[in-house]
């Protein structure tokens, strides 16, 4: 059937057909310390979830740039044999050119598992709208920076972007992607853009801690992996306090853990109307960071930080707003043009000026502000050896807990 189709597209069509795999493999070592993790591997390393597959496709019905025809037809091949399985139509007459197009592009999927077509579909309309949004006001593709693997860094017309970029895991944060945010931000604090920007790719904006990297234990076992977190913790949070320029959270979804509480060292959130903010952090048997055990009581009142931190209720974009966690809230119809729009305003106003008047308002309390990073972080390096905290990431990676 592949014969079908122009050499090109039959290499896309390799490309897609590809079985897919985990950007991240754990190794049977590190799983073998959570016998109940082997069970969860085999069970999930192929499921792309209906609700993404469904996401994906309103995604599509939101793209504002024509993605062109080609790729159109690859969207439609992938669309229909995730939801009826092999084409099994017959072939229309050569003078109905479109639908012979479409049958082609279809046909050439043979008996690709509706699963991996979800998948892949997936993963194209993810590619799409990352390169939408950030055709939209925003890098174009050559300013994008290389050496990154989990995140997409561009930096143009004084603006850095740091875009979290594991949309088939809701940005979850990865051990690597920590590192790889603070080499970010510590080259963006040098480069010569005038303000920075964290956004997420995809449905999300994060989920917060990838619970997986509890499952990489060290040969020094538990203890040694909670002193090792609990000093990436510090140094992560660490990079937040000390960030030198204006530094902006585009909220484009949902966001969990510690996605929310280092808002509170922003000095910009916008957000999405999609969005919503909560910190499970009792239900995970674990404690605040992010200097919000001090930043949200300070921003939004003691009683309602308790709300968030200590029983764990998720906000509203509109309510977060309110709380004073979020600057301004916009339709998501219109989210990545407004906000595009007043960044690019801001980022030609005098970088000099932004950076003092920022600094003048984190010198005051940075040096409390560490402390109370350190503080969080060694309050969690012993919450992360409790049997409350195992119990809810084993629950979690075992399909039993949604947060
Ligand atoms: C070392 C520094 C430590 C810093 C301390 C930080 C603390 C925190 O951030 S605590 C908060 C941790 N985050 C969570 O507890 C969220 C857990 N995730 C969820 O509850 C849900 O996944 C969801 C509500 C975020 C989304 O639900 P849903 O829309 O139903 O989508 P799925 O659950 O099917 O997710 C798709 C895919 O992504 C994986 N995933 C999502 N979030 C995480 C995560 N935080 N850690 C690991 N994996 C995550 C999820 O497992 C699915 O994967 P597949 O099954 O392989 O498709």
């Amino acid at each position: 059937m592949a014969g079908h189709l122009p050499r090109g597209a039959m290499l896309v069509v390799a490309r897609l057909t590809r079985s897919w795999r985990p950007r991240y493999a754990r190794s049977p070592m590190q799983i073998s310390n959570f016998p109940v993790l082997q069970m969860h591997k085999s069970q999930t390393a192929m499921r792309a979830s209906q609700k993404d597959f469904e996401s994906a496709v309103n995604q599509m019905k939101l793209l504002t740039k024509d993605p062109g025809n080609e790729m159109k037809l690859k969207l439609y091949a992938l669309y229909k044999q995730a939801t009826e399985g092999p084409c099994n139509m017959p072939k229309p007459g050569m003078l109905d050119l479109i639908s012979k197009a479409k049958w082609d592009a279809w046909s050439a999927l043979g008996s690709l598992p509706k699963e991996t077509a979800k998948q892949n579909y997936v993963e194209l309309v993810s590619s799409l709208s990352s390169s939408a949004s950030s055709s939209q006001g925003k890098p174009d593709a050559d300013s994008k920076q290389p050496g990154y693997e989990t995140l997409v860094v561009t930096s143009e017309n004084g603006i850095t972007k740091i875009m979290l970029n594991r949309p088939t895991k809701k940005n979850a944060i990865t051990t690597q992607m920590y590192q790889e945010i603070m080499l970010a931000l510590e080259a963006a604090a040098k480069d010569d853009s005038a303000i920075t920007v964290l956004t997420g790719n995809g449905d999300y904006y994060c989920s917060g801690n990838d619970l997986n990297n509890f499952t990489d234990i060290p040969p020094g076992g538990v203890e040694e992996k909670a002193k090792n977190s609990a000093i990436l913790l510090r140094d992560f949070v660490g990079c937040f306090i000390d960030f030198p320029k204006p530094l902006i959270a585009v909220v484009n979804g949902p966001a969990v853990g510690i996605s929310v509480t280092l808002l509170g060292l922003f000095d910009i959130v916008y957000a999405s109307d999609r969005a919503t903010f909560h910190t499970p952090f009792s239900h995970l048997g674990q404690s605040p960071e992010g200097c919000s055990s001090y930043m949200f009581p300070k921003i939004m009142g003691s009683a309602k930080a308790a709300e968030m931190l200590i029983f764990g209720k998720k906000l509203t974009a509109r309510e977060a707003c309110a709380q004073g966690l979020v600057t301004e809230v916009f339709p998501d119809s219109t989210f990545q043009k407004e906000v595009w729009t007043r960044l690019k305003a801001y980022s030609k106003l005098p970088p000099n000026a932004m950076r003092i008047s920022k600094q003048l308002i984190r010198n005051v309390e940075k040096e409390k502000l560490h402390a109370i990073n350190s503080e969080e972080s060694s309050v969690l390096q012993g919450r992360w050896l409790s049997d409350e905290c195992t119990n809810a990431i084993m629950n979690f990676l075992s399909r039993k807990a949604k947060l």
